[in-house]
């Protein structure tokens, strides 16, 4: 039995005080992560350079002690490795050649191919699992396979997933032959990150809520109990969290549906809701709104309400989604006396 926090909560402690890490922990807010990242270039030459990558997932932890290190990369390496064109336009994100119909999912790299472009990552990894102070976890992760291919089909970021959600409705056979490549993809490189040295893999669907009743089931809950089912096959040690951001009420009962360990959760749901109908069934992650580290006039309060809620059960503290760039570092440590006292 270990005693890292973070592997105590996930098997369902009750923890005095909750683990806490941040969502893009390692990012734009911390000028030391700004200057590895110029050493690098640029934000991909960032991920795929293993002493830089992981040098950039070890700052936080230096700089907070916090209880969970995630693996520096992009959830956007996947569809790359599967043999897309990806590129980081500087203010405006991610662009990606497309993929919209069956053609375009036959074009795609095989499976056994993924590797040649993501054993960097696995490398980061490896040197992370060497580095870390011993009560810190190390957290792997990938984008759950609707969110993943949201970004395929559109090649960008969209206010409504409106081209993915066209593509379903309109040539189904191909948009579930396209899950079906990600969730392969995702399951071999989920695996090799655990093989490398990830403790816990993290599944972010950041797009969940978007996906309305049957859809739901098919293309958030489905992929992830897939993915889920075959890495605890094959690690069945190993502890998982499900992200399927603003799934509201969808959260009720997700965890146990697709087998994960945690759920986590996003600032659009309550507390105190969350900890009567969704902690209920086991541990919890979240779910500090991200703008109170940017304005912090309610910093100390909404933590403690946060933590308060969730005190009589396992719940890992974090944010609702990613902490944003014009975060004050200053504000993190706030936020820890609060959660630490
Ligand atoms: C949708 C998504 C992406 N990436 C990710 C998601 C899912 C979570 C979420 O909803 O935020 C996940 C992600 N992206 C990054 C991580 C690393 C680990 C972490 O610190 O959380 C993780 C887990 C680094 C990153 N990924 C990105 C940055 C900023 C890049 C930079 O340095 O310029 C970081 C630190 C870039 C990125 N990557 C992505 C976009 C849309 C963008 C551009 C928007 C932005 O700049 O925030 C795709």
């Amino acid at each position: 039995m270990t005693d890292k926090p973070i592997l105590r909560a996930l098997r369902g402690e009750v923890l005095p005080t909750p683990p806490v890490w941040m969502m893009r922990q390692a990012g734009r807010y911390l000028p030391e992560y700004r200057a590895t990242r110029a050493k690098a270039g640029d934000f991909l030459s960032l991920c795929y350079t293993p002493e830089l990558a992981a040098e950039v997932t070890l700052q936080p932890i230096r700089r907070y002690g916090f209880d969970a290190a995630i693996l520096f990369a992009d959830i956007l390496l996947v569809p790359q490795a599967l043999g897309l064109d990806l590129r980081f336009v500087q203010g405006e994100g991610p662009r990606l050649s497309t993929v919209t119909d069956a053609a375009g999912v036959a074009a795609l790299r095989p499976l056994d191919a993924i590797h040649d472009t993501l054993h960097p990552v696995y490398e980061t990894v490896r040197i992370l699992a060497g580095a870390l102070p011993p009560e810190v976890t190390l957290i792997g992760f990938a984008g759950a396979p609707w969110t993943v291919a949201t970004y395929m089909v559109a090649g960008r970021g969209t206010p409504d997933q409106g081209p993915a959600h066209r593509m379903k409705d309109t040539d189904r056979a191909a948009f579930v032959a396209l899950i079906d490549r990600i969730t392969t993809a995702t399951i071999e490189y989920l695996d090799a990150q655990v093989q490398a040295g990830a403790e816990v893999v993290k599944l972010f669907d950041s797009w969940a809520g978007s996906l309305k009743g049957a859809d739901f089931d098919d293309f958030a809950l489905e992929p992830a109990r897939r993915i889920i089912a075959e890495l605890k096959r094959r690690h069945p040690a190993l502890p998982v969290i499900a992200f399927p951001r603003e799934a509201k009420e969808r959260y009720v009962g997700f965890a146990g549906a697709v087998g994960a360990d945690a759920v986590a959760i996003d600032n659009s749901v309550a507390p105190d809701w969350a900890a009567a109908h969704v902690q209920v069934s086991g541990c919890v992650q979240g779910n500090l709104a991200p703008h109170h580290l940017v304005n912090p006039a309610d910093l100390e309060a909404e933590t403690r309400r946060i933590v308060d809620a969730f005190s009589g059960g396992p719940h890992i503290f974090n944010l609702g989604h990613g902490i944003t760039p014009d975060a004050d570092p200053d504000n993190v440590h706030r936020m820890l006396a609060a959660i630490r006292g």
